[in-house]
Order: C-alpha cells, then sequence, then structure tokens
C-alpha cells in the first residue's frame, strides 16, 4: 500500500538562468511534488502534527528556490529533492521543475529528479 502527498503547480519567482540578463530579472518557475507518505497516524489521530503538512513543505520549497541565483534547473532539483527528502524524512520524492518560458516554442520544459524508494512498510 502507499500513501501520496501532492503539491501540484507551485509556482515560484526565482533568479534562475545561465545568461547574463537571466540574472537580472526573476523567472517562473513552476514545481510539481509527489512524496509517499503514510497516512495512518494522521488518520487516526486526525491531528496536522502527525501529518506530512503540505503548507510547511511548500514554504520550504520557496524559500530554497528564493534564497539565491541558480544557473540550471538541475542544480535547484538536485539540491532541493535533497534538502525534503532529509529535513521531512521522505521516503520516496519525485520533483518536477518547469521553466515554461525558457524555450518560446515549447509549452514548458524542465527536469524530473525522483529519490528513495515508494515502498513504505507498514
Ligand atoms: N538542461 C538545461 N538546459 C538549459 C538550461 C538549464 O538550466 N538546464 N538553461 C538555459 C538557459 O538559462 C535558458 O533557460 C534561457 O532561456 C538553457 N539550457
Amino acid at each position: 500500500m502507499m500513501d501520496i502527498i501532492f503539491i501540484k503547480e507551485l509556482t515560484v519567482f526565482a533568479s534562475v538562468g545561465v545568461y547574463d540578463w537571466e540574472k537580472t530579472i526573476k523567472q517562473r518557475l513552476v514545481f510539481n511534488i509527489e512524496m509517499a507518505w503514510d497516512f495512518e497516524k494522521a488518520a487516526q489521530s486526525d491531528d496536522v502534527a502527525n501529518c506530512l503538512n503540505y503548507a510547511t513543505v511548500s514554504q520550504a520549497v520557496i524559500k530554497f528556490v528564493e534564497s539565491q541565483h541558480f544557473d540550471l534547473v538541475e542544480t535547484i532539483a538536485y539540491r532541493l529533492v535533497k534538502l525534503l527528502k532529509v529535513r521531512f524524512n521522505i521516503p520516496w520524492i519525485k520533483i518536477e521543475l518547469h521553466k515554461p518560458q525558457a524555450v518560446a516554442q515549447a509549452n514548458s520544459v524542465g527536469v524530473i529528479v525522483e529519490r528513495g524508494s515508494r515502498l513504505v512498510h507498514k
């Protein structure tokens, strides 16, 4: 059995890009995040203290992405997945990072990183 928490289309305006002009502006990044979590304790207690709080995770994403300039979307995804997995003790996490305005002819471009095991033992 596997329970999943998701965050869809979390938008963050970031200093991101390899070109000089990109270091002077903010650009829209969009995150889709999926995280495995065992809902047993949260559902039994109906207590937010026992869940993986999607609001807290969202704030951690925003704070990290806004903290500095990044040249590559890979760098953001790679460091962010490590940060979230460790800080929130997430057994499996998948982050899809879009930079929608990067390629005019494309609807979106970006990267996907996935870490850990989806099998949460109950
Ligand atoms: N694989 C990547 N390719 C490119 C990136 C990137 O972060 N990862 N970035 C750029 C530029 O910053 C581009 O987004 C400007 O439009 C080019 N290729």
